[in-house]
């Protein structure tokens, strides 16, 4: 058993080796560089009411994967200040913008950060990620996470978290709302009288109370919204590839042809898959009522808008709400024409069309709540190596150190899902004092979690480069 030793930053006199890169390999993440370390450091929990980093026992002791100034956080999308505000506290470097940004710029900036924080806007494809050489890990500040390459991601070793349900009741009300404002037509008069025209008609205009909605997709929001749908008086059947229980009388159905056939409403939330895409074209629009109505706050892929125009102006739909759209743009502007969507004027000239640009999440509530959840997502995967709610990995949390275990260390080893990793690592563990380990896959990549007691300083270099070293190695990181 090695003796125990003073870990720097921890109140124990500073190491010997000040200077000589051992500290820079004590608090190195890595998976082809190193980072500069400072072993005066300190961590601070952030004081930010609701977060879960709070929330952590005083006892807990707080773990530095390396200088805490070190990490820099890149955050596009204008993500809300109260995500800005858990990661500035961290001490992290937090270079935040209003907008995305255009393609060489991202990769520029995305070279140099350990952390990204996008959302719907910015792609992070395999082509980007490949430039990020220092990511570790990527926060999707809203639900949806098709916008990035979530195995390339995996397969380099950078973990991505999202906000599964923070906006879902945002969503769901604007729904709401749009299904009354289609039913009475409410978009059209609102522009006639902006005109300066009175046009007061009840034909084709609607109660909502006895019509039947179509949910398509009945996760977090077709729950919220079925719940509130009812309270208005209508029916609502679901359609979902996965058996679900539904909310108060609603019923699923088994197939989507028997609820387009059955729904005056039709609301769309499932998921951009390669199974979505066009999921509503020109059959599916033949199979819905004459006289029904659809809305898509799903993806842009799922609809086919085309088909949806020429069911339009047949009269086959009486009128539908859109959120979202193939191409959406990066930013606010005049951008929404036929050079971004080659319908995009054809589709503006429709009657009762509610158009939106992509606002189902954005109230002041859901972007608050996600900005809180994902940052802390992030801070618990930096600080912590926890992977609770990852989208990409397997989920691996292992109870905190405590003030009273100061010279354990934690190893974090993201590895290839291939036979006979595990007997390597344990050859290398099998000289330490194992106090806990974890250990799960996802695919093709696995995530292995250890704490291990009693380490020496001068022995941390030798475990990580021996983890650096096997043939399965994805990322290795020790934290302290
Ligand atoms: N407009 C916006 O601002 C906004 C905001 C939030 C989410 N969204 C989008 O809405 C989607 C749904 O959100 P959610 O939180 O309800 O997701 P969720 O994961 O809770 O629910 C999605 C449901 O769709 C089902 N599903 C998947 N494939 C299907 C298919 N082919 N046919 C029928 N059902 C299928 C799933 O089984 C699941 O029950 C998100 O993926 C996101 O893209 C948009
Ligand atoms: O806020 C956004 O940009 C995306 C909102 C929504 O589509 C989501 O996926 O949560």
């Amino acid at each position: 058993m090695p003796a125990a030793v003073n870990i720097p930053g921890r109140g124990g006199p500073p190491p010997a080796e000040n200077g000589t890169g051992m500290e820079d390999l004590l608090r190195t993440v890595s998976n082809s560089y190193n980072q500069s370390t400072s072993p005066s450091a300190t961590f601070h929990s952030p004081p930010a009411i609701g977060s879960f980093t709070t929330k952590f026992k005083p006892s807990t002791r707080d773990l530095k994967p390396f200088q805490t100034t070190d990490i820099k956080v890149l955050l596009l999308e204008n993500v809300n200040t109260s995500g800005q505000n858990i990661l500035k506290q961290q001490g992290y470097q937090v270079e935040a913008h209003k907008g995305s940004l255009p393609e060489d710029e991202l990769i520029e900036k995305i070279r140099d950060v350990q952390v990204i924080g996008i959302r719907s806007k910015t792609k992070l494809t395999s082509s980007i990620l490949k430039h990020a050489k220092n990511l570790i890990v990527i926060g999707c500040f809203c639900i949806g996470t098709n916008q990035v390459d979530l195995q390339y991601a995996a397969d380099s070793g950078i973990c991505v978290f999202n906000s599964p349900f923070s906006n879902s009741r945002s969503v769901a009300e604007l729904m709401i709302g749009e299904i009354i404002s289609l039913a009475r037509q409410l978009g059209d008069r609102s522009n006639e009288m902006h005109q300066g025209v009175w046009n007061k008609v009840s034909a084709g205009c609607w109660e909502v109370r006895g019509k039947t909605l179509g949910i398509v997709g009945y996760g977090h929001i077709g729950n919220q919204l079925s719940v509130m749908a009812e309270a208005m008086g209508m029916s609502v059947l679901y359609y979902d590839v996965v058996n679900l229980m539904g909310m108060g009388t609603a019923k699923q159905v088994g197939s989507l042809e028997e609820l387009l056939s059955r729904a005056d409403f039709v609301t769309l939330h499932v998921p951009a898959l390669p199974e979505t895409k066009n999921l509503i074209s020109e059959k599916e629009l033949g199979q819905m009522k004459n006289g029904a109505y659809l809305l898509n706050a799903s993806r842009g892929s799922v609809v086919d808008i085309s088909a949806l125009i020429k069911a339009m102006k047949s009269g086959k739909i009486a009128g539908a709400a859109l959120d979202v759209y193939p191409n959406e743009p990066a930013g606010n502007g005049q951008f929404f024409n036929s050079e971004l969507n080659q319908w995009g004027d054809e589709l503006r000239s429709l009657k009762n069309i509610i158009l939106t640009p992509h606002i189902g999440g954005s109230t002041e509530e859901a972007q608050s709540a996600i900005g809180v959840e994902v940052a802390d997502s992030l801070v618990n995967y930096v600080n912590f190596g926890t992977t609770t709610g990852a989208v990409n990995m397997p989920e691996i949390a292992l109870r905190s150190l405590t003030v009273d275990e100061p010279n354990h260390v934690r190893v974090i080893y993201v590895h290839k899902n291939v036979p006979g990793v595990l007997r390597k690592v344990n050859e290398i563990l099998g000289d330490h004092n194992v106090d806990k380990q974890m250990t799960d896959s996802r695919g093709d990549v696995a995530y292995l979690m250890a704490d291990i007691s009693n380490v020496n300083t001068s022995e941390i270099k030798l475990l990580y480069q021996s983890f650096e070293d096997l043939g399965s190695r994805i990322r290795t990181r020790v934290l302290y």
